[in-house]
């Protein structure tokens, strides 16, 4: 795309925001818009190297020769601050990396078998993927740092505040990460940098972790702690205004206030936790029964801080190593503690400012020690065996025998449900599940009745329909967002059952989906329900906005973040090809793509002819595969013309839920239904696990979450282990229009964990297939007129609605509900009387056949005479009959 169409994309070709909280209204509307707000940034001339720009060499040598020179006489070693390095640097590259050029750094000698690279400038860590030591270096980075991108050879990280605190928060410590000192002690030693660790980035460490990790948020007894074993940190949070006003007072007997003092009580010590449904628990069970009691082994131990998944066969460890790490974790609990409460309604911000002060609460439950609270006796089937990375995400969350709140990120068909379900039957106390839709709070039911042995009597549900309460002093409620953080017009029997959800201490709060729920109702979430710990779930943690920020002090950090293509490796979710295929535009789109300013323009490219021809070619050739397909289309007027025009079944927003059901069956079932369309209704949560080709004919601008959550259909293909297996992502674009710019936009989340998309500019053999339609120019351009005499509303990608609002699988909605209805666009076109009486390829469509009629009803009263005249024809016209 040039960068003149780049610059044309602005702000008013963004659909506006809504927002809904309506009370029985249960599901999440997810907003695409906080990404695509982002205007793109323009390329930055700066670093770029001209193109075409001729090289003198004789410049060169004589600038590399002054280098050497200056390198000789004063080395780098002696300079302390990165500036004095860039000043001296210039080599023969210096001027194609400019302040990117880092050759003053000292390679170590074995650099060769050292994988990792630390930028001094930002913290950025690149990783040689095909190391053979590579596994286990991604896995400690994934524990200290953020992933930015994880293609095939070279991985990129990124050290952050909020890295550096989920890397305190599951337990490492600051040398511990400066000096890889953990894998130091499993004798990994090649596993280090090539360069020394710049000063920059050991100061930034060491100063972000200095105070992570010394305050905790504590639930005792329906009453909120701030607590830590450092008096002085407590000392110097008192000092700031907003915890201090949200320090609790309490009245003594003479009418004194007095604020509630220092407890000093010993904190829980470690003990032996195993997961249910892991290979140790087996191990455990076949002891008869007898407690597991054996020491972790270094393997487990190492796992639980930096979590390499099925731990480390080869390497073993000497006791006196691994009495280290056991000591790490004793020391900091044999501390005493010391607390002082605060009031409830305030722990949002206190959290809140604590994060600003650079001292993040950790939250931790001590569930095994926990007398107050019901135990609830739910546990995982027998037959139950959670997969490795889903042990491996636990550990972190269960790695020093305490919950500890966070999210865990895995793709999307990777089984976040049942992982969910696994802590849940750890910690074995009261808890609650919150979904996005009332299709998803039936989906954890049933999955929760499949994995573990809860009762039916254990689990309920509270949504609009169903205000169940579990029996006896303990159990789980399944429900939604909506239904718990919306505050006005509750009905009777909700007010009730909210008190229930209130009045009480929940063990554990798993929240589901977490990206996608609004920072505000999130907060209400967090501060009317009391919960010990909290686990939220997604695969996309994406958004462009700050709330991604948020959810880092209101839920916790991320805990673990798997990579997609090492799932897709061990085959645990399918391989996928990517394909983007781009779709000229035929002369008459092409013109009035040109010409049209407004939102029309989205729609002649997403019905552009061509593209038309593509998308039915694609279908044929993988129906004739064996392949199950599902067609996306933000854009319901393109949905319904692909579909009705090659005659296969859709689903939108207006599609009745029984309908839906059936077509869904049928696609699972039937072999004549191997073809469905599906508008962004079936985005998330739909799981068609005999899919196995998606073609995406329109998007929604540049989410890259919603590309990866559409890619997540057909990761869980039931062929996914079929040796040879792939499944197939189509992204058809229209080429040379805006939808270029935003498919690049989209697949950049896809791409950064490690998808390649192909460009396909041609489909061989499209020319020669049977009933290719719109092959004639007559076709397109009665397409094009009938595209250009569709209302600007039908190109509204918010609206998923002819007639109709709902979620396919519940966790998409219309994001028009509770919009005024637009009034239908007019249009001003120019033409001749020929154009206009049908012989330029022109037809009068009538679009309102009811406003004739209703026209008629609203004619204004006639004149008596007229009325008595027309009376007696009418009379004579039936005598005459
Ligand atoms: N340990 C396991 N053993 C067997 N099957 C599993 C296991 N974990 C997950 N599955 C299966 O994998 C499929 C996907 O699981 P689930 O629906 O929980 O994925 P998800 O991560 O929530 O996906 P999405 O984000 O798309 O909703 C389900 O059919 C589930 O039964």
């Amino acid at each position: 795309m040039s960068e003149k169409r780049i610059a044309e994309v602005g702000p008013s070709d963004y659909p506006a925001k809504r927002a809904r909280t309506d009370e029985d209204q249960e599901d999440i509307v997810i907003d695409y818009n906080e990404e695509d707000a982002i205007p793109p940034s323009p390329p930055e001339e700066a670093n770029l190297v001209p193109r075409g720009a001729t090289i003198n060499f004789s410049a060169l040598t004589r600038k590399l020769a002054e280098a050497r020179r200056a390198k000789d006489t004063e080395p780098p070693a002696n300079l302390s601050s990165l500036e004095q390095h860039r000043r001296h640097q210039d080599s023969l590259v210096s001027h194609i990396f400019m302040d990117q050029d880092f050759s003053w750094l000292h390679l170590k000698p074995d650099h060769a078998s050292r994988p990792l690279w630390i930028s001094p400038e930002d913290g950025h860590i690149i990783l040689e993927a095909f190391s053979p030591i590579a596994e286990q270096a991604q896995d400690f980075l994934t524990a200290i740092s953020e992933p930015v991108s994880r293609p095939a050879f070279i991985h990129e990280y990124k050290l952050t505040s909020y890295s550096l605190y989920a890397a305190v928060s599951v337990g490492l410590q600051t040398e511990d990460i400066i000096e890889v000192r953990a894998l130091l002690r499993l004798r990994v030693r090649t596993f280090s940098r090539k360069v020394p660790v710049p000063d920059s980035i050991t100061a930034f460490i060491r100063e972000r972790t200095l105070s992570y990790g010394k305050v905790k948020l504590v639930l005792k007894h329906n009453k909120y702690f701030v607590e830590s074993s450092h008096p002085e940190t407590l000392q110097l949070l008192l000092k700031d205004r907003v915890i201090r006003e949200a320090r609790l007072m309490t009245v003594q007997a003479d009418n004194s206030i007095k604020a509630a003092t220092f407890t000093t009580s010993k904190a829980p010590v470690k003990g032996n936790l195993v997961i249910p449904g892991t290979a140790k628990e087996a191990e455990k069970k076949k002891d008869d029964g007898k407690p597991a009691t054996a020491a972790p082994t270094d393997a487990d131990l190492f796992t639980s801080v930096v979590g390499v998944e099925g731990g480390l066969p080869t390497l073993s460890l000497s006791p006196i190593l691994m009495v280290n790490f056991l000591v790490d974790e004793i020391e900091e609990d044999d501390e005493n503690v010391h607390a002082f409460e605060i009031n409830d309604a305030k722990i949002d911000d206190v959290k809140k400012r604590c994060n600003e002060l650079e001292y993040p609460m950790l939250e931790e439950y001590d569930f095994r020690n926990d007398t107050v609270n019901a135990n609830l006796e739910i546990d995982l089937k027998p037959a139950t065996i959670i997969r490795p990375y889903q042990e491996t995400s636990l550990s972190k969350m269960f790695g020093n025998g305490r919950a500890r709140s966070g999210i865990i990120v895995l793709p999307c068909g990777a089984g976040k449900t049942l992982v969910g379900i696994t802590a849940a039957c750890t910690i074995k106390k009261s808890c609650l599940v919150l979904c996005t839709s009332s299709v998803s709070v039936m989906q954890w039911k049933q999955q929760f009745m499949q994995w573990s042995n809860v009762t039916d009597k254990q689990i309920a549900v509270f949504t609009a329909d169903e205000k169940e309460r579990f029996a006896g002093p303990s159990g789980i409620v399944v429900s939604t967002y909506s239904m718990v953080a919306n505050t006005h017009n509750r009905s009777h029997e909700s007010k009730k059952m909210m008190e229930f959800l209130t009045s009480r201490e929940w063990g554990f709060i798993l929240l589901d989906e977490v990206h996608v729920v609004p920072a505000a109702m999130f907060r209400r979430v967090v501060t009317t329900i009391k919960a010990h710990s909290k686990l939220g779930l997604t695969a996309t943690l994406v958004r462009e906005d700050d709330k991604i920020a948020d959810l880092n002090y209101m839920i916790g950090p991320k805990l673990y973040e798997a990579n997609w293509m090492d799932l897709a490796a061990k085959g645990h979710i399918a391989n996928v090809q990517c394909a983007e295929v781009w779709c000229p535009m035929t002369p008459e789109f092409y013109r009035q793509y040109l010409r049209i300013q407004n939102r029309k323009r989205m729609l002649l490219y997403c019905m552009n002819p061509n593209k038309f021809q593509a998308c039915q070619f694609l279908i044929k050739y993988h129906e004739d595969r064996g392949d199950k397909v599902i067609v996306f289309s933000d854009n319901v007027y393109a949905l319904e013309a692909y579909a009705k025009r090659l005659g296969k079944l859709y689903i939108h927003g207006g599609t009745g839920q029984v309908e839906r059901m059936r077509i869904l069956s049928w696609f699972q079932h039937s072999p004549q239904v191997n073809t469905i369309f599906l508008s962004k209704v079936g985005d998330t949560s739909i799981d068609l696990p005999e899919a196995t080709c998606l073609i995406q004919i329109s998007s929604h601008f540049g989410s890259r979450r919603q590309e990866a959550q559409r890619l997540g259909r057909i990761l869980r293909a039931k062929r996914r282990n079929d040796e040879g297996f792939n499944a197939f992502f189509y992204s058809l674009v229209s080429k040379d229009t805006q939808e270029m710019f935003y498919s690049t936009k989209r697949q950049q989340f896809l791409i950064d964990q490690g998808y390649a998309f192909k460009v396909i500019t041609h489909l061989d053999g499209l020319d020669k297939m049977e009933d290719l339609v719109y092959r004639t120019r007559d076709e397109q351009i009665e397409l094009v007129q009938s595209v250009l005499l569709a209302s600007e509303s039908e190109a509204d990608l918010g609206s998923d609605v002819r007639g109709g609002e709902g979620d396919l699988a519940g966790t998409v909605t219309s994001k028009d509900f509770g919009r005024v209805p637009r009034m239908p666009g007019t249009q001003r076109t120019t033409g001749s009387l020929q154009a206009l009486s049908g012989g330029a390829h022109m037809s009068y469509v009538e679009q309102n056949k009811s406003a004739n009629k209703k026209l008629a009803r609203e004619q204004a009263p006639r004149h008596k005479l007229f009325a008595k005249r027309e009376k007696e024809k009418a009379a004579a016209r039936k005598a005459a009959r």
